[in-house]
């Protein structure tokens, strides 16, 4: 059997995922692991360090590492990139002002060497609140973030809301088919 199969054989029978969520601070990126634990989610404050949780979906253990995102915090992102099989980037859709401070911070990320060829999910997250165009807002969210630019990343763009749960579940299906295809073609 070749090196590959076996790699191929042992992630499929781990069933382990590596999620690296990151960023701008208030996007709702630890509302949102909460909502998907079914965990209350009043209050919760800004993240000074790291979350690490497990979401269990179809098989998979799904190790979500959530990240504080204050600008104060961003350098100790680059201490977690190692083994990241999936990296969700989570955007404010009430806060569109700050898509380009969005796209400075995106792309130093994406320039990592570590992370070449891991999935990239972005949530637009808060849509409970964005009473504008969806299409318009994903068109000019794939624009700024120069999506359709990007080569060794396959990559998939959501409008979700960690407060009703729309579209949480259908990032979780996205990251297990991926996951799966990834794997399997190996
Ligand atoms: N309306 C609305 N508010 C949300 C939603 N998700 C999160 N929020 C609110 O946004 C604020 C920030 O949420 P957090 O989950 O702390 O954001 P974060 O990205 O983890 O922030 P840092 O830890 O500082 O990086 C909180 O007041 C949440 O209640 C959502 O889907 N809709
Ligand atoms: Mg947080």
């Amino acid at each position: 059997m070749g090196l590959l199969s076996i790699i191929r054989k042992q992630k499929l029978r781990e069933k382990e995922v590596r999620v690296l969520m990151l960023g701008l601070d208030n996007s709702g990126k630890t509302t949102i692991v909460r909502s998907l634990l079914h965990k209350d989610i009043q209050e919760i404050s800004p993240t000074m360090g790291f979350n690490i949780d497990t979401i269990s979906y179809k098989g998979f253990n799904i190790n979500v590492w959530d990240i504080g995102g204050q600008s104060s915090l961003r350098t100790f992102w680059f201490n977690y990139f190692e083994r990241t099989d999936f990296l969700v980037w989570v955007l404010d859709a009430s806060s569109l002002q700050r898509l380009v401070e969005n796209f400075k911070e995106f792309d130093k990320v994406l320039r990592e060497d570590r992370l070449a060829g891991c999935g990239l999910l972005i949530l637009i997250n808060k849509i409970d609140i964005y009473d504008g165009d969806r299409q318009k807002l994903k068109e000019a969210i794939t624009d700024t973030l120069r999506l359709k630019e990007l080569q060794n990343h396959s990559w998939n763009l959501l409008c979700c809301s960690a407060y009703t749960g729309e579209n949480l579940q259908d990032g979780l299906d996205w990251l297990v088919s991926e996951y799966e295809k990834k794997y399997y073609i190996l």
